[in-house]
């Protein structure tokens, strides 16, 4: 008596089921979710199917309540005990326990748990986010070294093992520092965006545009050969707008080297060959695209020096 009474008026849901599956008893919280004035017994499925076209009670992802029984009901009443979670159409989150209990009755206790899941799912966007940040460059939004590297790593694994060429354009603004000096820092940093922005714009689905640090740059093409990263790179300065300034355009550009991966090239190999590559483009004037040669590799101590295989 005590304890039914207790029971009744708790906030737990607490519901009580015979051997065929009816609901034979429930308390005032449990009614209030899902019974909707039926009553007593009543078997379980009926009440999803009830509780389906009232839209109440339980969340139903697919849309339909049959797949949803044929799916949950095989589950039903196969432990001594299990504890799921489900969600409510009200948005709420419940721990369901559920207790098999002598001659197949079945005591189903649900705790309300949506602060934990809301605090749970706040975490896991909060995680989701420093993961997004941790990888991508605050000034320009695009990949970071961190992330270039990570992601060029796999690129150059994937590339070799399916026997497809790839390659690196390094990329360096040129006479940046006069950019600044002139115009000021924020100049600068508008400049770095919009180059950002304009060399993203052109990328295809694998390809990958990133900033190094400063006012460099990286483009990795995989399934590409250097002449092609060559001329992504022509095209990429061709179309590259000016920034618009108050005094007027201000006109930038880049150098870039170009290299394309080896056999066993890892992505410090194959970027320091971009960057001789780079060099010579600096030395050679700017506002150009140089490739690597052979002897740009320093040999990095394995020999292996077959440079691409054009
Ligand atoms: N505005 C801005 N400037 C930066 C940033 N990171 C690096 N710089 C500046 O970029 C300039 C790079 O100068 P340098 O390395 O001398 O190169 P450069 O002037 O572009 O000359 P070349 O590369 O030889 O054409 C330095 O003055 C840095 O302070 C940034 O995030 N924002």
């Amino acid at each position: 008596g005590a304890l039914l009474a207790t029971l009744s008026a708790s906030e737990l849901l607490v519901a009580l089921y015979d051997a065929q599956d009816r609901l034979c008893w429930c308390n005032d919280a449990y009614a209030q979710r899902f019974l909707d004035g039926l009553t007593l017994p009543l078997p379980f499925a009926e009440l999803l199917r009830h509780d389906f076209r009232r839209g109440i009670g339980v969340r139903i992802d697919c849309g339909d309540i049959e797949a949803f029984l044929s799916d949950i009901l095989p589950r039903r009443r196969q432990q001594p005990f299990r504890a799921i979670e489900v969600d409510t159409l009200d948005g709420r989150w419940w721990r369901m326990a559920e207790t098999l209990l002598p001659e197949g009755w079945l005591l189903c206790v649900a705790t309300d748990i949506t602060p934990l899941k809301r605090g749970e799912l706040r975490l896991r966007e909060a995680r989701a986010q420093a993961e997004t940040e941790a990888r991508t460059d605050m000034l320009t939004g695009a990949p970071n070294r961190r992330h270039v590297f990570e992601f060029g790593a796999a690129t150059l694994s994937r590339c070799a093992a399916a026997g497809q060429a790839c390659s690196v354009a390094l990329i360096d603004l040129d006479h940046f520092k006069q950019i600044n000096d002139r115009h000021g820092h924020d100049v600068g940093d508008a400049v770095l965006r919009a180059f950002a922005g304009q060399a993203r714009a052109r990328l295809r689905g694998r390809d990958l545009f990133g900033r190094l640090g400063g006012e460099e740059f990286l483009l990795l093409l995989p399934g590409v050969r250097q002449e092609q990263a060559r001329e992504v790179t022509q095209r990429l300065r061709q179309a590259l707008q000016p920034l618009a300034l108050h005094q007027g355009a201000l006109h930038y550009a880049f150098s870039a080297g170009v290299a394309q991966a080896a056999p066993g090239d890892d992505m410090d190999r194959l970027i320091a060959r971009a960057d001789r590559a780079l060099y010579r483009a600096k030395l050679l004037g700017r506002g150009r695209t140089e490739l690597a040669s052979e002897g740009d590799d320093d040999g990095g101590g394995s020999g292996l020096n077959t440079a691409a295989s054009s």
